[in-house]
């Protein structure tokens, strides 16, 4: 098996995951790089290709802006050029990282981009659904060209035990987490705010328009510290 190089970036986000179910990185992409993705998603808004995100098969629309107030657009997994091909190949080298560390039979990565209008958030949930545990880790990358406290928007993480955790928007920030068991939220943003928001999948299918299920909390074992804690909950 070849081996895989494993960037001190990425060693630094596997142990933070490791440590606390959860990881952060200001420094994957360049500014430039986060300028070219921002400006991808605002070609891919102009050109409308964005839609209300949703969160239960049978939800009502205004239900459902209560919930969530985002509205995506799907990556081109197969883009080849450009940004998008760019960021999914290094999730690609993450991936790899990840599953020769520790081993969590990551097949593939899917992911959208995702606008938040002036007002939206997302109430507090829990990333993997109740009936497909397909999803092993979430992403976010952050991609606003700038942020202050006073915007709020802040990504709010509850891990088990301990205090939660407030992470601003800010641009080009990358956060991790396991998908399964650490409930966050999305506090009220007041400026717009944007991301691509993604999933590492041990399967390998491609069905987008599922939605998640709000607070679906406490499922699963508890979580471990240790490197064969992660193995066995990605079994
Ligand atoms: O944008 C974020 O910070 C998190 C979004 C989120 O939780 C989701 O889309 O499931
Ligand atoms: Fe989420």
């Amino acid at each position: 098996m070849p081996d895989t190089p494993v960037s001190p970036l990425f060693d630094q986000l596997l142990d933070s995951l490791i440590d606390q179910g959860w990881a952060v990185s200001d420094h994957l992409l360049l500014p430039t790089e986060v300028e070219r993705f921002r400006r991808n998603l605002r070609r891919r808004l102009q050109l409308g290709s964005f839609r209300d995100a949703a969160v239960g098969r049978a939800a009502s629309r205004a239900r459902v802006q209560a919930i969530r107030g985002d509205r995506i657009c799907w990556l081109n997994p197969k883009a080849r050029r450009g940004m998008e091909a760019a960021w999914q190949e290094r999730i690609e080298q993450l991936r790899l990282s990840l599953n020769q560390a520790l081993m969590l039979g990551i097949r593939h990565w899917e992911g959208h981009y995702a606008v938040y209008p002036p007002g939206a958030r997302y109430a507090r949930h829990v990333d993997r659904f109740r009936d497909d545990d397909a999803r092993v880790l979430s992403t976010v990358l952050y991609l606003n060209s700038r942020w202050r406290p006073e915007y709020g928007g802040q990504l709010r993480l509850y891990p088990e035990g301990k205090s939660a955790v407030d992470l601003y928007p800010s641009p080009g920030r990358f956060v991790c987490f396991l998908s399964d068991r650490l409930p966050h939220e999305v506090i009220e943003t007041r400026r717009e705010r944007l991301s691509v928001v993604g999933w590492f999948r041990r399967d390998s299918s491609r069905l987008h328009g599922l939605t998640a299920s709000r607070n679906q909390v406490g499922k699963g074992r508890p979580f471990s510290c240790r490197k064969s804690g992660l193995n066995s909950l990605a079994r």
